[in-house]
């Protein structure tokens, strides 16, 4: 890796490899396929290099999140309880540490990064024009054709989705941009969707002092893609939390009198009002939208390499994207598909660029034990923790994804309030666990753990589902005493049990 020259010079034209969009992945893509190979790569950045999840996502959600979750945790703790009775969070302290968290919005240590590690960043809008081929515009509106010996990959993310209703569009509702980077509390807001970003951003809404806050979706449950008891405790921590829950509503027209660009985290304009298929009107002083992502592929020039404009890339298990031969277009991040999480897209990019390294060298790309290398294994174990209260943390399928995969399954649940390492946590912790197991293999393919401090347990999953781990072997992985991974010895007992009692249907 060292003492590879960083170059930004203005007349070079011509690397190896281009990575269009500079977030994490990006970064990991370039570095993986240059580090070991006589490769260069430069990054090809829009806004800020660090991408959504630095600036607008994970970091500056989860830097809300802590201080919620500590103060809530706190208030259950007796000897700490007394010193934070009747106390709220210290906003603009909060806010501040947030501001921290995300750099101000500086990206110079990435660029820097990126740059000591011998990959060049080119600030600008890149475009697809042909066959490796990228066409940028910086800011100033100059532009620079850009070609690439080996490989273009495309890293350009995704951003809120803006359902089709009557003019929500006008409105300035609120994207994950604003909600992550608030600078103006507002008194009344309404959430719109039930999933992951929904159900975290009213978590530190109300901390924050949102006095009246209303989450509206579709679905009869929040978080309707994991197990169907994670999104019930998420709803009932946030109704005690004095959050209003309107499930399996959707919202039919949107007007706000005078929408107007203040900038980002501030309200955009004065009250809205949110019409719902069932006659209510809901009326706000902002509305955020967290109704899932769009991919960024509509205006990246993919119909000049002949694959459609917009839409999700569909990539193979190496990362190339299907619709183009020839192996030199690949697709990570967000714009897959494949699982919408840093960490994925990360992993992705690790294995996609030691594929583009090694087809560079006219090898096999293969891991150390000459296996294809492939993304398959790390998403069959595809974790995440949503960290609401209770956080919520899973790795590979939920039962119902498992049966729909056609596996023969079998499950066991446990209480985790049951558990002494919970116990010294909070006399009234509330928290479930549940594993999905493949009774053909007797491994584990899916687990979930509902409860606070949960989210260092997922990856004792993530390995038992990757591993495939049979439960023979699990029943000798020893959990620390008293800690929250005796879950999964009760876990492991109740298959065990059950067992012994003869067989289930
Ligand atoms: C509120 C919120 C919280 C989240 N929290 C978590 C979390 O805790 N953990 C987790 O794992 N995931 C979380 N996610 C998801 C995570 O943010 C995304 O999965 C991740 O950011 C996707 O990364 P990416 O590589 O696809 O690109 P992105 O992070 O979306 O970045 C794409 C980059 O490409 C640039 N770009 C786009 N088009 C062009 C172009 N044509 N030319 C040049 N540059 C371009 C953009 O400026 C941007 O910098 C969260 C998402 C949201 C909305
Ligand atoms: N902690 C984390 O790991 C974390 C945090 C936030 C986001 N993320 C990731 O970011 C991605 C986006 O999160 P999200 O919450 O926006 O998406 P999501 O898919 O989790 O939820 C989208 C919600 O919007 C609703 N919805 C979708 N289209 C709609 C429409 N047309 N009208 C009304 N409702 C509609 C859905 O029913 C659902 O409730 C997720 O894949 C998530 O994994 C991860």
């Amino acid at each position: 890796m060292a003492g590879k020259a960083a170059s930004v010079d203005p007349d070079r034209s011509e690397w190896d490899v281009i990575v269009l969009g500079g977030a994490a992945a990006g970064e990991n893509v370039a570095q993986y396929a240059t580090q070991f190979s006589d490769l260069d790569a430069v990054i090809v950045e829009a806004e800020l290099v660090g991408g959504e999840c630095s600036y607008w996502a994970c970091m500056p959600s989860k830097a809300l999140l802590r201080p919620a979750d500590v103060l809530t945790n706190g208030r259950h703790v007796p000897g700490v309880s007394s010193l934070v009775a009747g106390r709220g969070l210290d906003v603009p302290a909060v806010l501040a540490r947030r501001d921290t968290v995300v750099n101000g919005l500086d990206d110079a240590s990435q660029v820097k990064w990126a740059l000591d590690t011998g990959i060049d960043v080119i600030r600008g809008y890149g475009r697809l024009t042909g066959e490796r081929t990228v066409e940028v515009v910086t800011a100033a509106g100059d532009s620079r054709t850009l070609t690439a010996r080996h490989t273009v990959v495309i890293d350009t993310g995704s951003c809120t989705t803006v359902p089709p209703v009557p003019g929500l569009a006008e409105a300035g509702a609120w994207t994950s941009r604003d909600v992550t980077n608030v600078h103006e509390v507002p008194r009344r807001v309404v959430v719109y969707g039930g999933g992951v970003v929904a159900c975290e951003a009213a978590t530190w809404l109300r901390a924050l002092g949102v006095e009246e806050l209303t989450v509206v979706y579709r679905s009869p449950d929040l978080l309707a893609r994991f197990e169907p008891f994670a999104g019930r405790m998420v709803a009932d921590q946030l109704r005690d939390a004095g959050v209003r829950l309107l499930p399996g509503r959707s919202a039919v027209e949107v007007r706000r009198a005078d929408p107007r660009g203040t900038g980002v985290g501030l309200p955009h304009g004065g009250e809205v009002t949110l019409r719902l298929d069932d006659g209510a009107a809901l009326v706000a002083d902002e509305l955020v939208l967290a109704t899932g992502r769009t991919p960024n592929t509509q205006d990246i020039g993919l119909s000049s390499v002949g694959c459609p404009d917009g839409g999700f890339l569909a990539v193979d298990d190496q990362q190339a994207v299907r619709a183009v031969s020839g192996s030199w277009l690949y697709a990570i991040g967000d714009v897959c598909g494949r699982a919408l999480l840093t960490h994925m897209g990360k992993y992705q990019a690790r294995i996609a660029g030691e594929v583009i390294a090694a087809r560079a060298a006219g090898r096999r790309p293969t891991d150390a034990d000459d296996e294809p290398l492939s993304v398959a294994a790390g998403h069959r174990g595809s974790p995440q923790v949503t960290f609401t209260q209770p956080e919520v943390g899973s790795a590979g399928m939920t039962e119902r994804q498992a049966r729909e995969a056609g596996v023969d399954v079998e499950t066991a649940e446990y209480d985790m309030a049951g558990l002494a390492g919970t116990f010294v946590m909070r006399e009234d912790y509330v928290g479930r666990a549940k594993l999905v197991v493949d009774r053909a293999t007797d491994t584990v393919v899916g687990a979930t753990f509902v409860g606070s401090g949960v989210a260092d347990l997922v990856h004792s999953a993530t390995t038992a589902v990757v591993a495939r781990l049979p439960l023979s072997v699990l029943w000798h992985v020893v959990p620390s005493y008293p800690t929250a991974s005796e879950v999964w010895l009760r876990l492991l007992e109740t298959v065990r049990t059950r067992r012994a009692a003869g067989p289930t249907p």
